[in-house]
Formats: structure tokens, sequence, C-alpha cells
């Protein structure tokens, strides 16, 4: 079957972690080729040497060729990071064309700055993608301008589909999204820390508190996609009363852990925003 990305020339506009993450996820699912791909950044030419080398797509740094690449792609990720984002972005006004598709993964940058940077009204689709995209296990959240039409919707959501899970939501809970799955695979790696530490301090080899906790999460997160149970039930399932976990638990709770889990999600969600308002105040004009 043709892939809905066959004959689009996709454009990475920074090169960083989450833009490989997706190049790598895109490539292994073979949803296109090498050489429909362009990466760019800023300076970092050895960065650009190793993405060449691993992925076998095309990259440059050149200023000209970024120019005429820029201009001649079909689709431009946008993926620097929210400080360098306005001046990017404002780069691009002399450049583009309007039936470009921009796909941005900037934490926090609206849909209106973004077209206000631009001075332009391109289709946009805003993503928060996470960094397990790597493997295919990514969970993106998306939303699209009123002029993004159908094919362009389903080239965004088969790039990013192939990558892992896609949740279309409205432009106001995507900060919501980057509280929950953009940020959430770190809280997780805090979690697998503190339970290899606690592990090592009680007398357990690090290699032996690392295994027996990443097959811990790897089983329950599995256990909640595979058997469909809540995360709720399948706890009570692990809680025999007045057991271990019953005693872990009350601890947990007792230092407020959902309370302060809620906080954290929540906290980052209004830093996404605070950030995107960041960007806007940047406009030049
Ligand atoms: N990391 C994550 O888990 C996630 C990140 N995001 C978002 O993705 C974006 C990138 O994050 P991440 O990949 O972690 O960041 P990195 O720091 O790893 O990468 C940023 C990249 O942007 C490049 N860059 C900066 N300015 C420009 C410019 N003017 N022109 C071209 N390239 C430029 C940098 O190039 P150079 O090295 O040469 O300076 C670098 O390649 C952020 O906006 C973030 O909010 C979204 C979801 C998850
Ligand atoms: O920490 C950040 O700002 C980015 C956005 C989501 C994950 N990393």
């Amino acid at each position: 079957m043709k892939s809905t990305l066959a004959g689009q020339q996709i454009c990475f506009y920074g090169a960083g972690s989450i833009a490989e993450a997706i190049v790598r996820g895109i490539l292994d699912k073979h949803i296109a080729d090498p050489e429909q791909i362009t990466m760019m950044n800023r300076n970092n030419q050895e960065r650009l040497s190793l993405l060449e080398q691993k992925y076998h797509v095309h990259t440059t740094n050149d200023v000209l060729t970024k120019e005429r690449v820029l201009r001649e792609a079909s689709i431009i990720v946008l993926a620097m990071k929210p400080k360098d984002a306005a001046e990017a972005l404002e780069g691009l006004r002399s450049l583009l064309h309007p039936q470009q598709l921009i796909i941005s993964v900037i934490a926090g940058l609206s849909v209106g700055t973004m077209q206000e940077l631009l001075a332009a009204t391109n289709p946009i689709v805003r993503t928060m993608p996470n960094t397990s995209s790597t493997i295919g296990l990514g969970a993106t959240g998306m939303c699209f301008s009123t002029n993004v039409n159908a094919i362009q919707q389903q080239i965004a959501l088969a790039m990013f589909e192939a990558i892992g899970v896609v949740s279309v939501v409205e432009e106001a809970q995507m900060d919501m999204v980057t509280g929950v799955s953009g940020s959430g695979p770190a809280y997780v790696y805090l979690m697998m820390e503190s339970m290899i530490e606690a592990g090592i301090k009680g007398g357990l080899s690090e290699e032996q508190a690392k295994n027996l906790t990443v097959q811990t999460i790897l089983g329950a997160a599995s256990m909640v996609q595979l058997t469909g149970e809540n995360p709720a039930e399948l706890r009570r399932k692990v809680t025999s009363p007045g057991g271990t976990t019953q005693a872990a638990i009350e601890t947990l709770q007792a230092n407020q852990f959902t309370e302060v889990m809620i906080q954290a999600v929540h906290r980052a969600a209004a830093r996404a925003g605070e950030m995107g308002a960041l960007i806007g105040r940047e406009t030049h004009h």
C-alpha cells in the first residue's frame, strides 16, 4: 500500500532529541524513506553528521541550502526549543509558500502565535509527542488550525500514529497533554530511579534493583493495556488487606502522593502556557 507520506518532502527544522525520536520512528515503520527527510539545526555539525550516519537522511548546515530546503519542503516540522522559536519562525516569513504544512512540536506555542510569527495563514498542526516515539510507543496530543484539510490531517495522523498513539484534542487542552504525556516519561523515570535507589539501599545489587524495577513498570503498564482493567482495579488486586502493598500505599498517601502528582502535572501544563506566552511576547512586529 502506498504510504500517506509518499511524495512528501519533510524538513525537520531543529534536530534535537524529539526530532530524532520522530525520524527514527517513521523510518522504522517505513512510512517515509530517508531521501524524503532533511534535518537541520543552527550550527551543530557534529550532531547532523551523526544523524546522517545513523538514519541516512539529508542534513544541512549551510544557510543557502537551508533556505532552499525550507522553500521546497511540503512539510516543515518545527522542532526547536521554545526560546529559539520566535526568531526561527520570523526567519521563515520570506520563505514560506501558502500550501506548505507546518507541524509544530514546540511546547506551549499556540497556533495563533505561530500564525503571528510567520505572518502567514499556512495550515498548522500543533502536536505534543513524547520521547517514547523513538521506539514506536509514543503518546501524542494533536490539534489542527481550522484550515488544515482532510488530507493534511491524514498526513499528520499517519506520521504520529506510526510512532505511537495519537489523541486529537481541542487546542485549549494541549498544555494539559504536555503535562500528562509530553513530560510524563520523566515522572516515570524519576519513580524508577527512586525504586532502584530504595532497592540498592535495602541490599539489592544495582543490576537486580534495575531489572526488577524495569520489568515491574513494563508489566504494570502492559497489564492496563492488555487486560483492559482500570489501574485502580489492578491496584486492588495487588493489595492484600493488611499486607505489604497496603503498607506502602499508606506511606505514599500519608505523603500526599496523589495530590503531589496532580500538582506536578498541572504545574507542567501551566509552565507550557507560560513558555507559550513568553514566545508570543518575543514577536518583533
Ligand atoms: N524532549 C522532549 O521530550 C519533547 C520536546 N518537545 C518540544 O520539542 C522541541 C525541541 O526539544 P528537544 O528536541 O528536546 O530540544 P533539543 O535541544 O534536543 O533540540 C533543539 C534543536 O533545535 C535546533 N535549533 C534551535 N534554534 C534553531 C534555529 N533557529 N534554526 C534551526 N534549528 C534550531 C537546535 O540546533 P543546535 O543544536 O544547532 O543549536 C537543536 O537541533 C521543544 O520545543 C520542546 O518543547 C515536545 C515533546 C517532547
Ligand atoms: O520539558 C519540556 O519543556 C519538553 C516539553 C515536553 C517534554 N519536554
